[in-house]
């Protein structure tokens, strides 16, 4: 299908001896909203890396676009999706500089730009003063908002949001929860133990605990 953004058929994942997931398939459309939830360990994590080269299906296959993953579709994936990661790291520096260091990568270029930065801080509610702190002094709820704020500032159309509230207050984490889910044209594929995520634009998906296979396409 033309719209088909990321596919699963028949995934399993295993460290070692230990499984961690099997047969599990799931078909995400443009525009689609998926929420996955499940418990602790279930590799709900593993299936987001998966798709950015970071870790590799043990059985099955992935797609995304259509495309059996290989590294150049990784490669492919890194420059089209946002992605941001349970816990965002982005090593020290002021957040300014490190705001930078991202928008200097070839396919981010010109992307920043300041009234656009001012307008998500904003709606994060980070204060500008943020800019000139070091990253590595920041809290944890800091800490999200800067990734969630990169991701934004890429301005890309599909999401792989991992825990990405998590460190958010109640109120924060639905204010996010609903600017992410009202753009109609995103693509988003979220992992999160967070309610506020949980509304009638999303797909749930449960992951069971020895590995569920959740089929929806
Ligand atoms: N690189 C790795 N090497 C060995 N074991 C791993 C590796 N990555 C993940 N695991 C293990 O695989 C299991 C699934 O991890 P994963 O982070 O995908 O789970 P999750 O469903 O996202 O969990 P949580 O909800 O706690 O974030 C865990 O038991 C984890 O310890």
């Amino acid at each position: 299908m033309q719209d088909e953004i990321i596919r699963y058929e028949s995934a399993g994942i295993s460290f070692g001896r230990k499984k961690v997931l099997s047969d599990f398939s799931l078909c995400i459309r443009r525009g689609k909203k998926v929420l996955m939830k499940g418990k602790s360990g279930t590799g709900k994590s593993t299936l987001i890396k998966i798709l950015m080269g970071f870790e590799k299906l043990s059985e099955g296959s992935v797609y995304y676009r259509g495309k059996p993953l290989s590294p150049q579709v990784a490669w492919q994936v890194r420059k089209e999706v946002a992605y941001v990661s349970q816990d965002t790291d982005l090593g020290e520096g002021p957040v300014k500089t490190l705001l930078e260091e991202v928008n200097s990568y070839r396919p981010n270029r010109e992307k920043m730009k300041p009234e656009k930065l001012h307008m998500f801080m904003n709606e994060l509610e980070l204060e500008k003063d943020i800019l000139d702190k070091n990253f590595e002094n920041l809290s944890g709820g800091e800490k999200q908002r800067i990734g969630i704020l990169i991701a934004l500032l890429l301005e890309r159309d599909i999401f792989l949001l991992d825990e990405a509230t998590s460190a958010l207050d109640s109120g924060l984490k639905k204010k996010v929860a609903d600017s992410f889910l009202k753009q109609a044209g995103w693509t988003l594929f979220i992992v999160s133990h967070d309610r506020e995520w949980e509304s009638k634009e999303v797909e749930i998906v449960e992951i069971g605990k020895n590995g569920t296979d959740h089929t929806n396409s």
